[in-house]
């Protein structure tokens, strides 16, 4: 975080979110997303404090990555740097992922104690459900703990109302889609040709799965936003390095570089494809809500302390399918996250592929129906309710 004059800003918003990059654009990707919906779908006034501001610039391309605050989407944007004086806490006050409040924040909540959540992770595991919503005593308040999840008993995912029927207009209009092409540089590919996005981490899989897309019988086009992958891809074709704009081909394969885009555009890019490759936790959701075949690269942790969460999801995930077909995913979406072993199951996963993708559309349908809501909805009532309570250290209690 850099040290810059303090904002002043006296009349304090009714929403605050915290969001501290750790690295790549999850983080800023949910606050951000979040801090859209609230002041977009319920009218709140929510200030965002983000210490990157040019990794928000990335999924928001209008921003300024100067500026200490600025307006976007109806929220107000602030550079969350060193210097806190002056800054009235909001009347709700989520901190992004356990990132550490400023000291002097914390303080100023102290005399008026606002809702304070922390919004944790996206985890399918079942301990979530019962740690989701449970209250913590910090210095004389209180903090909630927040899961999202997939379930009803957690705080639900990230959707936007409306999404679902723009994805619904967009998927058979085809001036919209030829219009999105061009957007990127590109003509539409012939009808015939399966389109994949590849959305991953360093994935010792890409050579493996190139190979096999190369020499086989189905014409593949392969978007590749710009990111880690680059190397891999560009090292396949002899290339020292890929970038933006960058096109190969090798036998049945083209690949294509893409730009990072938008938020906005990124759904569209999802929708357009037949099987997008994902990662980390934004993508992977927005991934569901495009009712297409996906393949998750989960962040890596030490000592595998990822695996657990890839399983828990890949059970879940894998519920409604038949049971090869269940094992077939499952065995390819381990095989992509241990980084090899993906190439033999392609042609097998591709034998499946109707009904991978009738799957796909009823798990978006049982997420929407049965899972655990909006979680933007969801943090608007749990808020409320807090408030409303008579817990004797909040605002006005
Ligand atoms: C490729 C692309 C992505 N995006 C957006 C979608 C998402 O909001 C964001 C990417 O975020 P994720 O999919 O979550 O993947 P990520 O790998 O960038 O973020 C990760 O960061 C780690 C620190 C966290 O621990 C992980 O859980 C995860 O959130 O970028 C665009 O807006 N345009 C693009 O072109």
């Amino acid at each position: 975080m850099s040290s810059q004059p303090a904002i002043i800003i006296t009349s304090p918003p009714s929403w605050d979110i915290f969001c501290n990059v750790i690295d790549n654009y999850g983080d800023i990707g949910v606050c951000w997303r979040l801090a859209r919906q609230l002041a977009g779908e319920y009218g709140l006034s929510v200030r965002l404090w983000v210490d990157d501001l040019a990794s928000f610039v990335r999924l928001h391309p209008s921003a300024d990555a100067q500026a200490a605050l600025q307006w976007c989407c109806g929220v107000q944007v602030c550079h969350w740097s060193q210097s806190f004086a002056g800054v009235q806490p909001a009347t709700v006050v989520i901190e992004g992922f356990g990132c550490q409040l400023p000291a002097s924040y914390l303080q100023a909540m102290e005399t008026s104690p606002p809702v304070w959540i922390n919004l944790e992770y996206l985890s399918a595991e079942s301990w979530v459900e019962g740690c989701h919503g449970l209250p913590s005593p910090v210095r004389a308040m209180i903090r909630y703990f927040y899961f999202p999840g997939f379930v009803p008993a957690t705080g639900g995912l990230l959707l936007e109302s409306g999404l679902l029927a723009r994805r619904d207009a967009f998927c058979p209009d085809v001036g919209a889609k030829s219009r999105f092409w061009h957007s990127l540089g590109m003509l539409a590919p012939d009808p015939d040709t399966m389109i994949v996005s590849l959305f991953c981490y360093e994935n010792g899989n890409v050579p493996e799965l190139f190979e096999v897309w190369a020499g086989g019988t189905q014409r593949m086009l392969c978007l590749v936003p710009e990111g880690r992958v680059l190397p891999q891809v560009a090292a396949w074709f002899g290339d020292a390095a890929a970038a933006a704009g960058s096109r190969y081909v090798r036998g049945m394969l083209e690949v294509q570089v893409l730009p990072f885009v938008s938020q906005q555009q990124y759904d569209q890019l999802l929708w357009l494809c037949d099987l997008n490759f994902v990662r980390g936790e934004d993508s992977m959701v927005r991934a569901q809500w495009a009712a297409k075949p996906m393949l998750w690269h989960i962040y890596p942790q030490q000592d595998m302390a990822h695996w657990p969460k890839l399983e828990a999801f890949i059970d879940r995930y894998c519920a409604l399918l038949s049971h090869d077909d269940a094992m077939l995913v499952r065995h390819l979406m381990e095989a992509w996250n241990r980084g090899c072993g993906a190439g033999p199951l392609w042609q097998q996963y591709m034998g499946a592929w109707p009904r991978l993708h009738a799957h796909a559309g009823q798990w978006c349908s049982h997420l929407c129906e049965d899972g655990g809501g909006s979680l933007a909805a969801n943090l608007v009532d749990f808020s409320r309710q807090i408030m409303d309570s008579a817990a004797p250290n909040l605002r006005g209690g």
